[in-house]
């Protein structure tokens, strides 16, 4: 069912997106992504409780991106009278790489943050793109209550005494002064997510 009806006068096609979040930013990103990559359509997104079946903040991108998967997974079960199935899973990561400035082995003690976005469509779902948003590093102090247990929204919460933190911008935002929001960032890896959607005849 993935496509547009771009014919001139005709009605255009309309496809519903089901996404596995209650999360009002991660159900606007979805749809203006797909609203981006298919001008000629029409979109609906509905918001749906599901179970990323990882930590609620995975320390792993392997997990973060199994957390997307379920997630969409899950609302496709849900909903399968959908069009497309979202599941969007933020995670952190201990940097791998770091800089080897001769302090050490290269690791560098950061942590990036960063999530993973699945969309499923086809008949059954059985046509899949996925991509991460854009990584950025955080902060010694927010790293250090994570280190506690602290998930990265109550960390940046502790961190700045709830002064500045924003859920809805998250962490990206705030770090960025506004620059680019967590709404943002979804919306860009949403359209890569889309990629083997909007190229429905290449092999991916
Ligand atoms: O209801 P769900 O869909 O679970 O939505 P969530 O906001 O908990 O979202 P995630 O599980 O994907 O994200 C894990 C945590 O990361 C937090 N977070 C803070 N800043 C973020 C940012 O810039 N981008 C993504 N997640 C961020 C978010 O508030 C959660 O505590």
């Amino acid at each position: 069912m993935s496509g547009t009806n771009t014919t001139s006068g005709a009605t255009p096609t309309h496809y519903q997106i089901a996404v596995g979040s209650l999360n009002p930013v991660k159900i606007d990103a979805a749809l203006e992504g797909f609203r981006s990559v298919f001008p000629g359509a029409t979109f609906s997104a509905t918001g749906v409780l599901a179970n990323p079946g990882v930590d609620s903040q995975p320390f792993l991108d392997g997990m973060a991106l199994l957390g997307a998967w379920n997630r969409a997974q899950h609302v496709l079960r849900l909903c399968p009278d959908a069009d497309y199935w979202v599941g969007i899973q933020g995670g952190v990561q201990w940097d791998p790489y770091g800089l080897n400035t001769g302090e050490g082995n290269g690791y560098s003690g950061q942590l990036q943050a960063f999530s993973w976005v699945v969309v499923l469509g086809g008949d059954r779902g059985e046509l899949m793109g996925k991509s991460r948003t854009v990584t950025h590093y955080l902060p010694s102090d927010v790293t250090d209550l994570m280190r506690f247990g602290y998930d990265l929204g109550s960390a940046h919460y502790r961190a700045h005494r709830g002064i500045d933190y924003n859920p809805t911008d998250g962490s990206v935002g705030l770090l960025t002064h506004g620059i680019y929001g967590r709404e943002e960032s979804y919306i860009h890896a949403i359209i890569m997510a889309l990629i083997p959607h909007r190229n429905p005849t290449v092999a991916f």
